[in-house]
């Protein structure tokens, strides 16, 4: 038996396409969403994904408003470029790509994000509204990648009422916000949070009708620790050198062998990623509409 595919990268062309249709409204009304980034320094990764972004605006009809800055920007500097995407009435949202060069301190960046135009979700105020909004419908932008995987996982038709989900991982835009979402009553999952000072990673997961592995660390779910029949979420995105190859490519968490025991499993790449890429243009959109009335 190998596990059936959870296809962000179709769920993903599907969500686009929904939101070409409200982005097409909003220009009947005169609205035009558009997307901000600001991107400091030259990491390759950061530059490709934010790429990535751009090229998602493009297909769906939102602006795009770029701002880039050296590595060597000061705090003032960036700090100067987040104020100018918070009074720029064409940018409707906007993220700071993550991570921002040694030295600079990260929170107080983003802090200073206008939390109306916060298209990432990791705006301390839209973190703190989530965390109030239990029963009621959530209306603040949610953290893209857990927004991400939740919208994956129901577009597949996988049980979360009443799940047993097991996250391992406590990083900020993952770990410690995907519970806020997957324990709300909409949805009602109990939701246990491992992390590097968990005594026994196994017992926890074996247990687990659903696995979110967000640790970053490659393959440390392994086959022996996934409960048959379960759903396990690859979130991890670690680089290395094919030695076969000699080309880079992406590992996830989820060890190879998983999917001889799970029932299904996201893919990685084709998962999660253009899933969060998919959840921050929904945002800037659902943010415009907003705003429109
Ligand atoms: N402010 C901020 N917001 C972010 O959302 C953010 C960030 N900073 N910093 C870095 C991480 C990483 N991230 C990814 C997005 C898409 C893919 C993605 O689409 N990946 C493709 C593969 C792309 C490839 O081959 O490189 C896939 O999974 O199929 C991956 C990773 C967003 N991040």
């Amino acid at each position: 038996m190998t596990a059936q595919k959870l296809d962000g990268k179709a769920t993903a062309a599907a969500i686009k396409a929904e939101l070409t249709t409200r982005v097409a409204a909003l220009a009947a009304r005169g609205v035009v969403p558009g997307l901000g980034t600001l991107l400091v320094g030259d990491d390759p990764a950061s530059h490709s994904y934010v790429a990535g972004k751009h090229r998602d605006c493009a297909e769906v009809g939102i602006a795009s408003i770029r701002e880039e800055l050296p590595a060597d920007a000061t705090q003032a500097d960036i700090e100067a470029a987040v104020r100018r995407l918070n009074d720029d009435p064409a940018c409707t949202g906007y993220i700071v790509q993550l991570p921002l060069p040694r030295g600079i301190d990260t929170n107080r960046v983003l802090e200073l994000v206008d939390p109306d135009k916060d298209a990432d979700g990791l705006h301390p105020t839209n973190l703190g509204r989530l965390v109030l909004r239990v029963n009621e419908e959530v209306t603040s932008p949610l953290p893209c990648t857990p927004a991400g995987i939740v919208e994956l996982l129901e577009r597949h038709g996988v049980p979360l009422e009443g799940a047993d989900v097991v996250v391992v991982g406590r990083g900020v835009t993952v770990g410690r916000s995907i519970g806020l979402l997957l324990t709300r009553r909409a949805v009602n999952a109990t939701v246990t949070l491992t992390h590097t000072g968990t005594a026994d990673l196994a017992e926890h997961t074996r247990n687990a009708d659903v696995v979110i592995a967000a640790a970053g660390v490659p393959g440390v779910v392994t086959a022996d620790i996934v409960k048959p029949g379960a759903v396990v979420v690859d979130v991890g995105v670690s680089r290395e050198i094919d030695p076969q190859t000699g080309k880079g490519r992406i590992v996830g968490d989820v060890h190879p062998g998983v999917w001889e025991v799970a029932s299904w499993v996201s893919p990685n790449p084709g998962g999660v990623g253009p899933m969060t890429r998919a959840m921050l243009l929904a945002n800037v959109v659902a943010t415009a509409e907003r705003h429109a009335g």
